[in-house]
């Protein structure tokens, strides 16, 4: 099964970035291009049909959200990390795990009424997700769901995220839970 495939490709490494955070580094499923590739044909066919484009949250989201993209011929919207885009910008703040960040697109980059896919690789509090649905939404489109290919159990992404379609492939527990 794909979700145990995923799950044996992880390495966890305790109390990083900070104490008490337990890393799921994902760079095994990258490394692999047969794992890789049917881990993106898998979340591509999940939303098929269903979102006009990508919206991918910096920078390890870049990947997966460049090849989701490119797999379902979409256009691909990059959600900056602050002091990376010019021009005019719409930000939003929010917490995560190990900290607190903000998320920025171009304030054109969503043309109003596009159906956004929203990806990143990892889906922890919900926190990165629900922010970048609040750029989606200020820019004028609609969130058509939300594709991670991990998901940490026990950190209440559900609540954070409850009334969004979100789809991992793999759930995994978060530290200590
Ligand atoms: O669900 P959350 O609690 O919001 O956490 C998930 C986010 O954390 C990681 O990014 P990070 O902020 O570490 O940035 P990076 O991609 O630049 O490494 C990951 O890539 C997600 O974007
Ligand atoms: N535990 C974790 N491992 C990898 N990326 C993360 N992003 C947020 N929490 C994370």
């Amino acid at each position: 099964m794909l979700a145990d495939r995923i799950a044996a490709s992880l390495v966890s490494i305790p109390d990083f970035p900070t104490p008490g955070v337990l890393f799921r580094d994902l760079a095994g499923i990258y490394a692999d291009p047969e794992l890789f590739g049917a881990s993106v044909a898998e979340l591509s066919q999940r939303f098929t049909g269903r979102f006009d484009a990508v919206l991918a949250v910096e920078a390890r989201g870049f990947v997966l959200g460049a090849a989701l993209a490119r797999h379902e011929a979409r256009p691909l919207i990059l959600a900056r990390k602050p002091g990376k885009l010019p021009g005019e910008v719409l930000e939003e703040s929010y917490s995560l795990e190990y900290g607190t960040n903000t998320l920025q697109i171009g304030r054109q980059a969503v043309f109003p009424g596009t159906r956004v896919l929203v990806v990143d690789d990892l889906l922890a509090t919900g926190g990165t997700f629900a922010a970048a649905a609040r750029l989606v939404s200020a820019a004028g489109g609609t969130v058509a769901g939300m594709a991670a290919l991990v998901s940490l159990a026990g950190l209440g992404a559900e609540r954070t995220l409850g009334g969004h379609d979100v789809v991992s492939l793999c759930e995994v527990p978060a530290a200590g839970s």
